[in-house]
């Protein structure tokens, strides 16, 4: 059977639960449940701590997991990042007082608060600074204020939290980091190609739309151009008229846009559909 990890707690867990039950996945109902089996998929799913994810993963003692690439970095585990999910999306970022830094050459010597120590430390180390790291368990931003630290590198998302501590961001991103599924370094590939061929899917499902239209034969070429599909479009011949009916796979992102340039070359009845899932 095979052993997943899941987050249980903070910004990846409602995502990630959710991303698996589109997959067609059994989830838990109670937060409470630790362990939940799947005997229908064959899957065991473990509730742990996000930090934890790549500990267990690096270990061998689940085969896959969900976590956050700065995650994964910052636990060192022996875990590889297999999948982007495209949620959970941060960068990681120093911050300080305004006029206190500029670069992180500015960082040296000084004191900088974070929660991800062993990622700020290599990013440290590879650009030749020393600096005192302080590990704290979260609200880092208040570090400053409260005279532990004279910077901070943090997760930002909407940089809300740093301009609220009255911090700003300086250098470079450190990581720009997003949910991912890991793997054991040496663990053979084709134990997860289900699971990760069913994710594959959603993402797919949740970046294309299917789009159909008629069409009159001679402007097939011109509306074929316009959204060449995925692959190939389906084209099929409308009984007893000289019109065609075309199913195009399109970028969601795309969708209006071609819409429009499809009526514009002749095109009618130009319906859109959500999908589910897909296997490409
Ligand atoms: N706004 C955000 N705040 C924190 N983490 C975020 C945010 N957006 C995405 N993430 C990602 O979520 C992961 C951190 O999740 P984690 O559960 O450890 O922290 P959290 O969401 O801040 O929850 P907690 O309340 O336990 O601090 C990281 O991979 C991080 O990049
Ligand atoms: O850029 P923003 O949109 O403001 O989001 C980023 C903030 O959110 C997280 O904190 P969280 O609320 O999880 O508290 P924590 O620091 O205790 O983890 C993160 O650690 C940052 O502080
Ligand atoms: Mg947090």
């Amino acid at each position: 059977m095979l052993r997943i990890a899941v987050p249980n707690k903070g910004s990846l867990s409602d995502p990630a639960v959710q991303l698996l039950k589109e997959a067609g996945y059994k989830q838990r109902r109670d937060p409470r449940e630790l362990v939940l089996v799947d005997e229908r998929n064959d899957v065991e799913f473990f509730f742990l701590r996000p930090r934890d994810v790549a500990v267990y993963v690096g270990a061998g003692t689940v085969d896959a997991g969900i976590t956050g690439r700065d995650l994964l970095i910052d636990s060192g585990a022996d875990a590889v990042e297999h999948l982007e999910l495209g949620f959970g999306g941060s960068t990681f970022r120093y911050a300080a007082a305004p006029g206190v830094a500029s670069s992180i050459l500015d960082i040296d010597g000084k004191r900088v608060a974070t929660s991800y120590p062993r990622l700020v430390e290599q990013h440290l180390a590879s650009h030749g600074v020393t600096a005192h790291v302080v590990r704290l368990d979260g609200a880092v931003e208040s570090s400053v204020r409260l005279g532990v630290a004279d910077v901070v590198a943090d997760v930002v998302s909407t940089g809300t939290t740093l301009r609220a501590a009255g911090l700003e961001i300086f250098g470079d991103p450190i990581l720009g980091s997003e949910a991912i599924l890991i793997r054991a370094q040496d663990a053979p590939v084709e134990d997860i190609a289900i699971l990760t061929g069913r994710l594959r899917g959603v993402l797919t499902a949740r970046r294309f739309v299917l789009v159909d239209y008629d069409v009159p034969s001679d402007r097939l070429d011109a509306a074929i151009a316009v959204s060449p599909g995925f692959e190939a479009p389906t084209v099929t011949p409308l009984h007893g008229s000289d019109w065609h009916a075309v199913r195009v796979m399109v970028p969601r992102a795309e969708m209006n846009h071609i819409m429009d340039a499809l009526y514009a070359v002749g095109a009618r009845a130009i319906l859109t559909t959500e999908l589910l899932a897909v296997r490409v």
